[in-house]
């Protein structure tokens, strides 16, 4: 008579590797004990001493944000390959291991957020912050109407250079971050005037109402978007700085850096 081992052993039987989300020194010991295992671990700090380690740049809550941020860090690595399948082993309700998620590895469905997050110049919190708060500003849009807005992550003062005021900057001499309860307000607030919003790489909010005058030269953006995505192209590839915008068009939120879009969300999905 078949077990549940039988049933649940399918979620790890022949896997190409285990994935340990967060484990503890003596988890991942007795996980590297067993033979002819290749085992990965995925977590803020290589705490454990893992030989094969992939790091998270932040703690993301959501499960399956976890684990796509560290198969794609995995796959960026060149420690697992594309079609590989993987027991992924991570804790949802307790601060130990709990679940078990069998994936397959897929090269193709990268979405651009290990890169975005672990290898820009910005914090990740504050690229985090602001992908959250762009992400709410597409749901909700603004007093119920779709709104449009244009963030510029890091590298600010070359992005101060490259721009030029177009009306006054209400965050002149303010010193608020991004992420704050009250700031992420004001911005939602000053979305609907005109211009890209500059912010440090430590999330600080430099200014409002920005115009960029990047040199566009060999910015290629996909057909159908316009002067916003463009400026945004055409910042990250003339600055270190990551471009974060939502349209108010199609609702998307796109990510660009090095004038590239790297990553594209749909906030109703979220
Ligand atoms: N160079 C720029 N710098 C800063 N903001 C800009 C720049 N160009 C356009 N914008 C802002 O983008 C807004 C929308 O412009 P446009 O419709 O051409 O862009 P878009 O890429 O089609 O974006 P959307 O999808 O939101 O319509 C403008 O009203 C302006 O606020
Ligand atoms: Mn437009």
């Amino acid at each position: 008579m078949a077990g549940l081992d039988d049933v649940f052993g399918a979620l790890f039987s022949n896997v190409d590797a285990v994935v340990l989300f967060g484990p503890s020194g003596s988890y991942y010991e007795r996980v590297t004990a067993i033979d002819d295992l290749d085992v990965v671990v995925v977590s803020t700090e290589n705490d454990v001493g893992a030989e094969t380690f992939v790091e998270l740049p932040l703690e993301f809550d959501e499960v399956a944000e976890r684990i796509r941020f560290g198969l794609e860090g995995a796959l960026e690595q060149g420690i697992i390959e594309g079609g590989d399948e993987l027991a992924c082993a991570t804790s949802v309700f307790s601060d130990e291991i709990d679940t078990v998620s069998r994936v397959r590895a897929n090269a193709n469905a990268q979405t651009g957020i290990y890169d975005l997050f672990a290898k820009s110049r910005p914090e990740p919190e504050v690229i985090k912050a602001v992908l959250e708060l762009a992400i709410e500003l597409g749901k909700k849009g603004q007093k119920g109407k779709p709104v449009g807005a244009l963030f510029v992550v890091g590298d600010a003062g070359k992005v101060m250079n490259k721009s030029r005021p177009l009306s006054y900057n209400p965050f002149e001499k303010s010193h608020v971050h991004v992420g704050d309860q009250i700031v992420n307000v004001m911005l939602k607030e000053f979305s609907r005037l005109d211009g890209a919003f500059v912010i440090s790489d430590a999330g600080k909010i430099v200014s409002a109402y920005r115009y960029l005058e990047p040199s566009a030269e060999g910015v290629d953006i996909p057909k159908g978007l316009g002067a916003r995505h463009m400026a945004a192209g055409a910042i990250t590839r003339d600055t270190n700085a990551i471009a974060i915008v939502l349209s108010e068009s199609d609702g998307l939120v796109r990510a660009f850096k090095a004038g590239e879009i790297i990553l594209e969300v749909d906030p109703e999905a979220y």
